[in-house]
């Protein structure tokens, strides 16, 4: 309604709730810019927040963007970092309708802000999963994980997984889809499928039991694990970034193709895979 250029922006709410989430992206931690140009990091950092909002069941409606730069960082690297904000925007609708920049004493700092709207549904929580759900999950999953470890090893050769790193493509119409077709828990896998789900176990007061045979493991995945001695199924139980959606579902529920059954909620806490308790896995600031 009212975009950047005031004291603050003005958002419509047609709702009359609004989603609100924020997430921080450091440099050395979440992007290297030696590795991803500022457009890729703009589309990251604002894929980031928008499946989050996706997450909930909502459709994001704007994004605000804190900056902090360092003193050296060129026009050109701010104007290929707001291009590649305003582009993930609007693949879902939603624009960039403010922010504030300041400089840094070290390292590039992007703080966003994302807002969304719930047309009138319950917003999908990580606590409603009940005994007896299907465990889905649409988009990618390992992809970055896999890209990240071939940077780290300096290998060439698997652009679409190097390019998953630098770029996530979160499913975004699949979560405001999840909720009308009654999805009972929800989140984005930005830390790792095992971790990120065992926040809906522990939310929603169940076990969950992955079937390591369901879970997809295509081509890429398999040689780049192939050339760096990896496990390509460790890349897609514990890698984040890639912003998949898991979804718990009531288990009579008729699934569009892109999501992809994965497991079973049953009573209990701990998520297994194959009946086998993993470990948490996934991606934690204060371990690694
Ligand atoms: N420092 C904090 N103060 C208040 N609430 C917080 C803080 N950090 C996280 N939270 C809240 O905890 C919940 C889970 O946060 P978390 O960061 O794990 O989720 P996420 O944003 O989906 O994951 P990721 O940060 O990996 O993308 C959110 O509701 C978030 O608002
Ligand atoms: C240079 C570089 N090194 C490592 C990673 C991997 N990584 C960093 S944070 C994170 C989880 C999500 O973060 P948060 O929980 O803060 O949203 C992951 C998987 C990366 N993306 N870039
Ligand atoms: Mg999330």
């Amino acid at each position: 309604m009212l975009g950047p250029g005031d004291d603050a922006a003005l958002v419509s709410a047609p709702d009359g709730r609004v989603v609100v989430t924020t997430d921080l992206l450091l440099e050395g931690r979440h992007f290297r810019r030696d590795w991803s140009s500022a457009y890729d990091i703009g589309r990251k950092a604002a894929a980031q927040n928008l499946a989050d909002v996706s997450a909930m069941g909502a459709e994001p409606t704007a994004i605000v963007v804190g900056l902090g730069l360092p003193a050296a960082t060129g026009t050109a690297w701010v104007d290929g970092l707001a291009d590649g904000f305003r582009e993930e925007c609007a693949l879902v609708g939603a624009s960039v309708v403010g922010g504030d920049i300041a400089r840094s004493a070290d390292g590039v700092v992007i703080g966003v802000t994302a807002l969304g709207d719930l047309g009138g549904r319950a917003p999908v929580t990580r606590s409603g999963a009940r005994p007896g759900d299907l465990v889905a999950i649409a988009g990618r999953l390992g992809h970055a994980a896999a890209g990240l470890a071939l940077l780290l090893a300096g290998r060439e050769g698997f652009p679409e997984l190097v390019e998953a790193h630098r770029r996530p493509r979160p499913p975004y119409s699949c979560g405001p889809e999840a909720a009308r077709l009654g999805a009972t828990a929800m989140l984005d896998v930005s830390d790792g499928l095992l971790q990120d789900l065992g926040h809906i176990a522990e939310e929603s007061g169940v076990s969950i039991d992955l079937d390591p045979a369901a879970l997809p493991l295509p081509g890429p995945l398999t040689e780049a694990a192939g050339a760096l001695a990896a496990d390509p199924l460790e890349w897609v139980l514990t890698g984040g970034d890639d912003h998949a959606l898991a979804a718990t579902f009531p288990q009579d529920t008729p699934l569009p193709p892109h999501w992809l059954v994965v497991g079973r909620v049953g009573e209990g806490s701990e998520v297994t895979v194959g009946g086998r308790p993993a470990g948490p896995g996934g991606w934690d600031h204060f371990r690694e």
